[in-house]
């Protein structure tokens, strides 16, 4: 029984895991039984020192001169994630982000299924987007209950998404992914990961700035 969530798995290790579960998953497609730390570091972008420290707090894995096997070390991560049961997932805001959220294909393959859209728009509810009928964010409580939703896109405005916040938490939602961009206050015992792509692209600029500098 893998514990990811008493602390004893640093959050940066927590973090990889998705990438060395995607290398190992494309090796299985490939074939492959058997990895080396060196082979499963470079397809997961880490180096291999990073990647057996990582797995070590896991347990431990790999038999020396033989390597990884490749399937229980996928089943082992799997249930180290939480991924072993669907994670059934609820988007609040259908605009272009969450259109192209919705639309996006790669969930099931990972243990998702979205399986329930909400927006405040009369334009977009009632629509069907990717096969689920889009309704009034008003009723995000019944929809949460109904659908058994357990984690919740946020792709709206960032005025609105503190109440809408509220609303889904109060429903006994623990785990939020934040596109708007406001930093949400959150009970403690509640997970939001916000994504901000804007940010990401400026530690790029950084990078570039810095490099054209050296030059
Ligand atoms: N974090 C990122 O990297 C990133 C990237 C792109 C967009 N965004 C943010 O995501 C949000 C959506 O972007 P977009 O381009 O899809 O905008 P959009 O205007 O196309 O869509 C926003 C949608 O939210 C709906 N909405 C507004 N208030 C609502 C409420 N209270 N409850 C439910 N739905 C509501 C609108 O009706 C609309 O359909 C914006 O806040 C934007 O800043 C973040």
């Amino acid at each position: 029984m893998v514990e990811l969530s008493d602390g004893t798995v640093p959050a940066a290790t927590v973090g990889r895991l998705p990438y060395y579960l995607r290398a190992l998953r494309d090796l299985a497609a490939e074939g492959v039984d058997l990895t080396s730390s060196t082979e499963l570091a470079e397809r997961s972008g880490v180096s291999s020192a990073q990647l057996r420290k990582d797995l070590s707090y896991l347990g431990s894995f790999g038999t020396r001169g033989v390597g990884y096997d490749v399937e229980s070390l996928a089943s082992y991560i799997t249930v180290a994630l939480g991924l072993e049961t669907e994670h059934r997932l609820a988007i609040v805001g259908i605009g272009n982000l969450g259109h192209a959220l919705a639309n996006y294909s790669g969930y099931a393959t990972r243990g998702f299924q979205v399986v329930a859209l909400l927006d405040a728009s009369p334009d977009v509810v009632g629509t069907r987007v990717a096969g689920v009928m889009v309704e009034h964010v008003r009723e995000v409580a019944e929809v949460i209950e109904r659908e058994r939703v357990s984690m919740v896109v946020l792709a709206l405005p960032g005025h609105g998404a503190q109440d809408v916040a509220d609303a889904v938490v109060g429903s006994g939602v623990r785990e939020i992914l934040n596109f708007a961009p406001i930093a949400l206050q959150v009970p403690d015992d509640v997970v939001v990961r916000s994504v901000d792509v804007g940010g990401e692209l400026q530690i790029l600029a950084f990078h570039a700035a810095t490099r054209a500098a050296a030059l």
